[in-house]
This record gives structure tokens, sequence and C-alpha cells, in this order.
């Protein structure tokens, strides 16, 4: 059976799994540094390349040698204007902050909406361009990791059209970069990468199969982004159509048979392949908050995710009535709001680190359970991403949003690419790990929402 390499190219590390016959041969995880300050966050592309080619070179020979196809997952929204010092701008860069809320007036804000189904927000490549542009010669490529990769792979800029429709300047129902948005910008098509498939499939340059003592011959197929794979795994693997990331960010997803577009909520509505959109909304503050609360808190323990089962057992829940507000990082979804921090709330002498590590997790949990109601309300997820490694979190999370949750290590983008690419009969057993609510917990925590979102609205609307 043929042997498939994934590359996952995620905000914090690059995943690699080499998979034949549905089973993992090989997995590893290689750290990818993030640059810049509040505002501007980007990686180096030469770094990013550097570390990509260590993890290739780190797998053993005998799985390198044996490979036929290598797929990549990338990172959604990222923006490189390809100079010599390739900065990759991230999601998480807020530059475009003020150019995108002028934008928002404008009359185009609507429509550029509806054509791309990328919500109008700083993250995107249109809001970033939108900002950048002055500082860049009028002709500059304006690539992303996708075309990166991919240049760096076949020789070609190749950006798959999933990828392309998380960058607001691609037309998902035409699948075409969009005419509209682009004279808007005053940009050519030519500046942009080259538009294929997610399953496309090109040949590796010799000198790369050469390099990385792959096979004289070797498929590349385009892939997609990590969210729209992420949701595709778990669909495939699950059977739910709806589900939940929790990675350094969140998102909360729906595989929808058409495009499902709403201005007033600013879903984001992305294409995965001829059959399939992914549609949903997406939260800032995912495991970036639980990262920040084990350095912050975790100094004492020798590990903080290993004791997090005990730190639950040990308090109650709604942690003796402390609020944690999760807003690290800003908000995207339902707030699109920058002008937003976390804090705790109702803070007392009777409360201890557990407490405050436990009101941590709800605020976190409690945030996600409102994107949940939006998009997939009274519905079974499919759950996955780094924060359910730690189990008792999936128990957490179906306590919170009232909802049964599956977890299965293969909901991963990974698998996403391996699915797209192999569309393999699956065992019959749906999910590893089966979260079911439990009533009398979920009656407090719905208790405890309504208040904690009243809380919420009061402090924005104050604003
Ligand atoms: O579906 C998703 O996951 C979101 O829409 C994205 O905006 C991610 O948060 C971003 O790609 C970081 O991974």
């Amino acid at each position: 059976m043929a042997v498939f390499l994934g590359i996952d190219i995620g905000t914090t590390a690059i995943k690699i799994g080499v998979i034949q016959s549905n089973q993992v041969l090989y997995a590893s995880e290689h750290r990818l540094q993030t640059y810049g300050d509040d505002t501007v966050k980007y990686q180096k592309g030469h770094e990013l390349l550097m570390t990509l080619s260590e993890a290739v070179l780190a797998i053993p020979n005998v799985f390198r040698q044996q490979v036929e196809t290598i797929s990549f997952s990338t990172a959604m929204h990222s923006l490189m204007p390809d100079d010599e010092s390739k900065k990759i701008f991230l999601w998480s860069d807020f530059q475009a902050a003020i150019a995108i809320e002028a934008f928002k007036k404008t009359n185009e804000a609507p429509s550029f909406y509806e054509i791309s189904g990328t919500p109008l927000h700083a993250m995107s490549p249109f809001a970033k361009i939108l900002a950048l542009r002055s500082e860049y010669p009028q002709d500059i490529h304006w690539y992303g990791i996708k075309e990166l990769v991919l240049q760096y792979f076949t020789g070609k800029p190749l950006i798959d059209y999933s990828t392309a429709s998380a960058t607001g300047l691609f037309d998902i129902h035409k699948r075409q970069w969009s005419k509209a948005i682009l004279t808007y910008l005053k940009i050519e098509e030519a500046q942009l990468g080259e538009l294929v498939d997610p399953t496309q499939l090109v040949e590796a340059l010799p000198e790369i199969c050469q390099k990385f003592g792959f096979k004289t011959s070797v498929s590349i197929m385009a892939g997609a982004s990590d969210g729209v794979l992420a949701a595709y795994a778990s669909f495939y693997r699950t059977g739910r159509t709806a589900s939940l990331t929790i990675g350094t960010s969140a998102a909360v997803r729906q595989v929808t048979r058409s495009a499902k577009l709403n201005y007033k909520k600013q879903n984001f509505c992305y294409y995965l392949n001829e059959h399939y959109y992914v549609c949903g909304a997406p939260s800032n503050n995912g495991g970036c908050i639980l990262s920040w609360a084990a350095e912050q808190f975790g100094k004492e323990s020798l590990d903080f995710f290993a004791n997090l089962p005990d730190i639950l057992a040990q308090t109650e829940i709604g942690a003796k009535n402390l609020r944690f507000w999760p807003f690290l990082n800003g908000e995207r979804a339902p707030y699109w709001s920058n002008d937003i921090a976390g804090g705790f709330q109702d803070l007392t002498l009777q409360h201890q680190r557990k407490d405050m590590i436990r009101s941590i997790i709800e605020g976190l949990l409690l945030n996600v359970a409102r994107l949940v109601k939006l998009v997939a309300p009274n519905e079974e997820l499919s759950i996955s991403g780094g924060f359910f490694q730690t189990a008792v979190l999936g128990e957490l999370a179906a306590d919170i949003f009232g909802s049964t949750c599956y977890y299965a290590v293969e909901n991963e983008p990974i698998f996403g690419l391996y699915y797209l690419l192999e569309q393999p009969e699956l065992p019959k057993e749906k999910a590893k790990q089966i979260f079911r609510v439990n009533q009398a917990n979920y009656n407090k925590y719905q208790a405890i929402s309504k208040k904690y979102f009243e809380e919420i609205d009061q402090l924005l609307a104050q604003k």
C-alpha cells in the first residue's frame, strides 16, 4: 500500500505524519518561532523552510524512500510579501486593524464578504494588503505559507482553492481570484499564487527528491488549510458534521453542502472541495490561553497539564464564583473586537491558585460555548486539537456545551489530507473517546453561563 507523507504547518509547530493503510508509521513535531509584538506577528520564511527541511530529513530513511505522495496543510490567512526578507505575517497579526475598520464602512464591504466568505477582519490577507501595500513595490508578489512551500517543492507558487478562500481575495462561488476585490486593491492576478484544486497532484522537483532521499518521482498534492482539514477529518472519522478545534486559536465549524453566509454574524465560509464548504466561527483565545496559564501558574508543579485532572477534581463547578474573561488576545467571533481584554472578575481572598486555574479553563470553554450555540446548537460535536489531549477537558467541554463530544486522534489536518487523497474505508467504531453530558453538571453550567454572558455584554456595552 502507498505511503503518504502529510505535513501540517500550524501557528506554533510543523507536524509530520507518515501514514499507510490508516496507520501512522512515524510522527514528529518541530517548533516554529514567531516574532513581533502585540500588534505585529510574523514568522521568517527562510527559517520556516529550514525547519521544514530538518523535519523531513528526520524521518527515518526506510519510510522516506517509500513515500509516494506528499501534501500540505497550512495555517490560514498568512501573507508573505515575496521580497528578500520573506516575512510571513500570521492570522494573529493586527497591523490591519484600523484599515479594515475603515473598509467596513464602505459600500463594498457587504459584497466583498459575500464573494469571499472571509470575515472582514485584520486577520485576512485582504486587510493586510490594504494596510501594507504602500510599504512595498507596486508589483510585489503577495504570497503566503502555501505558495512558499509549494514553490520550494514543485518550483511553482501554487495555492489551493481552500487556502485561497481564507484570503478574502478569492471568489468562492466562481473559484477564481475576485476581479472586483483585486481591482479595489489595485493588484493584478499575476501578483498572487497560481490556483489549483486541493487534490491536484504535481511532480516534486528532481532536486527535492534527491535532497530528501525520496524516490525519483513523488507527487505533491496541493492540500488545503488547517481549519478546513481538521473539520473534514473530524467529519470523515466520526460522521459528525459539526466540530470544534482548540489549537492555538479555536473554531467551531460545520461541513456544509453549499456556501452559508451571514454578513451580520460574519461567519467564515471556506471552500473544501467540489462537494463541501466549511462554515463557522473562530476565536483568538484557545490553547494559547492554556499555555499562558501553564507559564504563569505551572511553575511549582512539574507538569501543569498532567495535574489538571487533580485540579479539576479538587475544585467546584463555577470556581467559587470566580469568573475569567479569556480575551487576552482580543477576540474574533462573535464580538469581532480588538478593544476587549481579559481578566478575573470577583477575585477574593478565598480563591486559591487551583480556583484560578479552574476559572481560566471554564472561561475559555464558556466563551467557546457561545460559538457552539451560534454554529451548531444542540448538535453532537467532534473535537480536536492539542487542548483535548488532556481527556478530562473533553468531559468538561461536554458538560459546558451540553453536547456529546467525540474525540479521535485522527480528527487532525494530516488525516484530513490523507482522507482527501485516499478516501479510505474506516474501522466501524466511530471514535475512541465519547464524552457524554452529565445532566446535573450541565444544569449548573447553564446558570453560570447565563450570568457570564450578561456580564460580558454589559462590559462590551460600556466600551
Ligand atoms: O477555521 C479556523 O480555524 C479559523 O477560521 C482560522 O482563522 C484559524 O483560527 C487560524 O487559521 C489559525 O489557525
